[in-house]
């Protein structure tokens, strides 16, 4: 097909637009958020060509205002799930084999139907199902989401291009084939991104997908269900279902065919993946090795050091704990405070905690909107009840609730009494941090604490203004988080300038939005070609 070595258009990060006030986007986002929330979506499954209503519901509403139904989403039974294993395997026949210039036509075309004509659309739908709000939709679901396609579809060109060196008479190649099988993404729903990405990133690379969003996020997954259909993803790449997840998972990795898991979600769902898989090919259920490509929780940390500006820390921690509610799986969960800072740290969070507004998405002033359901209002009010009654802990700021109308949180600060108080280890996934303030002279101690404090390392912050620290906080912590910063908050990587992952109980480390991990999507075949075979078996030394 392809009668050149074509290149693919230098990827660069989408402009995060400003909404701000009297802006011609605010105005067209906010009409699109009241258009969309006086409609019923009706979600089908989509599997190939065919849009399916199995009248088995489950209905939707918003975060911030939960008596408010958006509508229904549809259930896939056993059969619709084998359905779909099927369509993606005969779709593979002809996808695989598609060029890979074409392949990148489409998700570069994605990307643009992203940023133009869906941009309100995918961002209403976001601020709807998971409460976000403008800026955090927009860095979110249109720019991150953008940045993946256009990124990845660099990189791959990147990855087809390398190939191995060739001796005289031989032509050496390397074909970076698609694995055999189809692929099962399954996806988080504080991301509408990395909803999108996950199944992208396979297809991308000549897979096919059986995807299954959140729950709570399958209304803006159908969002991109419609731009991959529009921008020319075919029928049975990737095929989006909903249901039981237990059930889905079963008949998935029962499959021979099962050749890859892209998760991004929580460390215990994910183990129980594995587990799954190990069982299965103990029992020969497999054709390859399934690749286990999996991002999961955080404990994410901000240390600072008496060298360090006290605003610039309660700033991080203001932004890196309480945007998005605190569910992001980078967000700053605990910190390390040294006393001669912390009246200083404590003064300027109080200050802006105080200043921030919280309530629906759809008021731009609201900074703090709701977190995302019931089980983890219940679960997070119960932290925070716990730390009131507890001897080694004192909530300092904030800690009401009100569930009424929305799953509203006010920013909580905890302050710990002991290192290892309960919620400085484990993940809770909200507007709560923990702080413990620690004696100057032991910044040492106190990192090595951090080190072994949570099975986790996602992300996490050092502030220091000495350059010696700097460097001895950065190595006595290089385990313990997959995305350090010096000097900032541990949220917002951006796709093409911090890849994102972490290890230990983070995940696999294979870096979202970058080659390593595409690579995981490929199963390399070398070909060696030998334009003119010897007719002598003869070593040189037994010519006669
Ligand atoms: N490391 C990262 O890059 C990253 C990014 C985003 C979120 N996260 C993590 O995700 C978690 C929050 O997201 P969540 O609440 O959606 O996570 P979750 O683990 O509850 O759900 C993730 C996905 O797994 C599915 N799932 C849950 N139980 C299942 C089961 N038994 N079988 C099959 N599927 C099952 C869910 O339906 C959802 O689609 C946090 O732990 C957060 O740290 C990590
Ligand atoms: N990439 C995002 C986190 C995604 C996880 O939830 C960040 O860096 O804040």
């Amino acid at each position: 097909m392809a009668t050149g070595f074509y290149k693919v258009p230098k990827a660069v990060n989408e402009p995060v637009l400003a909404y701000g006030k009297g802006s011609k986007e605010r105005e067209s986002l906010l009409a699109m958020y009241k258009k969309m929330y006086n409609e019923k979506a009706d979600i089908p499954l989509y599997i190939g060509s065919e849009q399916i209503k199995t009248g088995d519901t489950v209905s939707m509403h918003p975060p911030h205002d939960h008596q408010h139904e958006l509508g229904v989403f549809h259930k896939a039974d056993k059969k619709h799930i084998e359905k779909a294993i099927d369509t993606a395997l005969e779709a593979r026949k002809k996808w695989a084999k598609m060029p890979w210039e074409s392949r990148a036509a489409i998700f570069l075309k994605a990307a643009d139907l992203l940023v133009g004509p869906y941009r309100d659309r995918m961002n209403a739908a976001t601020m709807l199902a998971q409460s976000k709000n403008m800026m955090q939709t927009e860095i979110d679901a249109v720019c991150e989401l953008a940045d993946f396609f256009r990124f990845n579809v660099e990189f791959m060109s990147q990855i087809y291009a390398d190939q191995p060196i060739s001796v005289e008479g031989i032509w050496n190649r390397m074909q970076y084939r698609p694995l055999e099988g189809f692929v099962y993404a399954v996806t988080p729903f504080n991301f509408t991104s990395i909803a999108a990405n996950l199944p992208a990133a396979p297809a991308m690379m000549g897979n096919v997908v059986v995807w299954k969003p959140a729950e709570t996020q399958v209304y803006s997954a159908q969002v991109i269900m419609e731009i991959f259909m529009e921008a020319g993803v075919p029928p049975g790449v990737i095929n989006m279902v909903t249901g039981k997840s237990s059930m889905i998972t079963d008949i998935v990795m029962n499959h021979k065919d099962f050749s890859g898991i892209h998760f991004t979600g929580s460390t215990p769902v994910f183990n129980s993946f594995w587990e799954t898989i190990g069982n299965n090919i103990k029992k020969g259920l497999y054709r390859s090795y399934p690749r286990i490509v999996g991002e999961t929780g955080g404990k994410d940390f901000v240390w600072m050091h008496h060298t360090a500006d006290a605003k610039a820390v309660a700033t991080a921690l203001t932004r890196g704990a309480f945007e998005f509610q605190g569910q992001k799986c980078s967000a700053a969960s605990r910190a390390y405070i040294p006393k001669s800072k912390w009246a200083d740290v404590r003064k300027f969070m109080e200050a802006d905690l105080k200043s921030i507004k919280m309530g629906s998405p759809e008021n731009p002033e609201n900074f703090v909107n709701a977190v995302i359901d019931k089980r983890a209002f219940d679960k997070l009010c119960g932290y925070i009840d716990q730390a009131k009654k507890d001897k080694d802990a004192e909530v300092i700021i904030g800690g009401n609730y009100d569930g009424s109308k929305g799953y509203f949180i006010e920013p909580t600060v905890i302050l710990a009494k002991t290192p290892k108080y309960e919620t400085m280890c484990t993940e809770l996934f909200g507007p709560v941090l923990t702080v413990y303030v620690y004696e100057d002279k032991d910044w040492k101690e106190i990192l090595e604490i951090m080190d072994q404090t949570s099975i986790y390392a996602l992300t996490g912050a050092i502030f220091s203004q000495d350059r010696y620290v700097i460097d001895y906080a950065t190595d006595a912590l290089e385990n313990s988080a997959g995305n350090f910063y010096i000097n900032d908050k541990p949220t917002g990587a951006v796709v093409g300038q911090q890849p994102f992952g972490g290890a230990r109980g983070s995940g696999t480390n294979d870096k979202a939005g970058s080659v390593w991990n595409l690579l995981r999507w490929i199963s390399n075949r070398t070909i060696k070609e030998n334009f003119v075979p010897p007719t002598n078996y003869r070593y040189p030394f037994l010519e006669v």
